[in-house]
């Protein structure tokens, strides 16, 4: 396709992530725009933009394609600014938030007919924020919701998606109402209850001072997202607020009829509702990576001895493995622990247990 001009306005981890994915995979030219120096500085001097500015109105007149990737606020804020702009021709606008009731009730009020406008999703991420943690394969294989308003053709949807592919994502489309109730289940919700459970632990500590060294895998795996950015997540409770306030109605019913079956030594129907949160949640590990990109898992049992980290790395770099994340286990004294090691693909992962147990370790893919 013809060469794009792509203005990335916030160029944080997702911008970020989507600038590097696009600079290694394409020629498309990019802008980046951030309010923040400091960000457009390092992602010159790492080349992950072309250009930058710290003038939206002139770097808007000169793009293809702008795609805002600020908090949802802001994201709002700029879209209205584009509206007044005197564009000689037909821009695409997408953004990246979370949340896509809002930003389409805002893009839907613009009256700039040049504005071609699909909302934008995808759907990975990380607890991190900021430029520093943007990674070109974040999206790799990863779910990218896109929402056009009715101003936007095939064709204008056809091109942002030629220029996205470089993340290599699965593009779906979706409605924002959809997208909203969707996400509020699998992404918004599950991060309120997260920082419950932090709560609820950290005032357990009051009575029990040890509590928290007996925070095993468990707890860190339910709550590690409770250390994501807290103004991001606030604006995206903020405007998903009527769905994640049903969405709580439901969960305190639930946990109701919960507590009920507790009290009354309901043994079998507990065996019961575990089981079916069980089998549903095993079939999640099914087909292509979703909204869950844990699933490529190796666990590995090591012995709690200096260089046996590196060993497992080095057997994996020998075998041209990338590891996306590891993690050191219920390593205690003299004993042996394990590493939960995240590949990005199946197949990386049963390479991976491949040539791990060819060295003899004791490996284990969960099923
Ligand atoms: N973090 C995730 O896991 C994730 C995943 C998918 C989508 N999103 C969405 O993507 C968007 C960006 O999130 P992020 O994680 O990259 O956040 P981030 O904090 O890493 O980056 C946000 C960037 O936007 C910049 N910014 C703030 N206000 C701005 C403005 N008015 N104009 C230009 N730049 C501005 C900041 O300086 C920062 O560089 C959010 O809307 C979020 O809901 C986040
Ligand atoms: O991987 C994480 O840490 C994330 O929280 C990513 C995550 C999610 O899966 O809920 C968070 C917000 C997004 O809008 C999309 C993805």
């Amino acid at each position: 396709m013809e060469k794009q001009q792509v203005l990335i306005a916030g160029l944080g981890l997702i911008g970020g992530s989507i600038a590097k994915a696009i600079k290694k995979e394409s020629e498309h030219y990019i802008i980046g725009f951030d309010i923040s120096e400091n960000t457009l500085q390092f992602a010159l001097n790492q080349g992950i933009i072309d250009e930058s500015s710290t003038n939206l109105d002139e770097a808007a007149l000169k793009a293809d394609i702008i795609i805002i990737s600020a908090p949802i606020s802001e994201t709002i804020q700029l879209i209205s600014q584009l509206d007044s702009l005197p564009f000689t021709k037909e821009v695409i606008v997408s953004d990246t938030a979370s949340v896509k009731g809002s930003v389409l009730i805002a893009a839907n009020d613009l009256t700039n007919k040049s504005i071609r406008f699909i909302g934008g999703h995808p759907m990975a991420g990380s607890h991190k924020k900021g430029i520093e943690a943007a990674k070109a394969h974040l999206f790799e294989n990863a779910i990218y919701v896109l929402s056009p308003l009715d101003n936007a053709t095939e064709k204008n949807v056809g091109t942002l998606r030629e220029v996205l592919s470089a993340t290599k994502s699965n593009f779906v489309v979706l409605q924002s109402d959809e997208h909203d109730e969707m996400t509020g289940v699998i992404s918004h919700f599950p991060h309120l209850i997260a920082s419950s459970l932090v709560h609820q632990a950290r005032k357990w500590e009051k009575k029990h001072s040890f509590l928290p060294k007996l925070a095993a895998g468990g707890f860190r795996d339910i709550t590690r997202i409770a250390s994501s950015n807290p103004v991001m997540w606030q604006d995206i409770f903020y405007h998903n607020q009527s769905k994640m306030s049903a969405m709580l109605a439901d969960w305190i019913i639930e946990m109701e009829h919960l507590k009920k079956l507790l009290e009354d030594n309901e043994r079998e129907e507990v065996i019961t509702y575990l089981n079916s949160a069980k089998n549903y949640r095993d079939g999640l590990n099914e087909g292509d990576r979703g909204a869950i990109p844990a699933f490529y898992d190796v666990y590995v049992d090591i012995p709690d001895q200096p260089g046996a980290i590196a060993e497992v790395a080095l057997i994996l770099a020998n075998a041209s493995l990338s590891i996306k994340n590891i993690e050191i286990l219920e390593v205690r004294e003299g004993i042996t622990g394990a590493l939960r090691l995240s590949f990005y693909t199946k197949e990386a992962q049963v390479a991976g247990q491949k040539v791990l147990k060819q060295r003899g370790f004791e490996t284990m893919i969960q099923s």
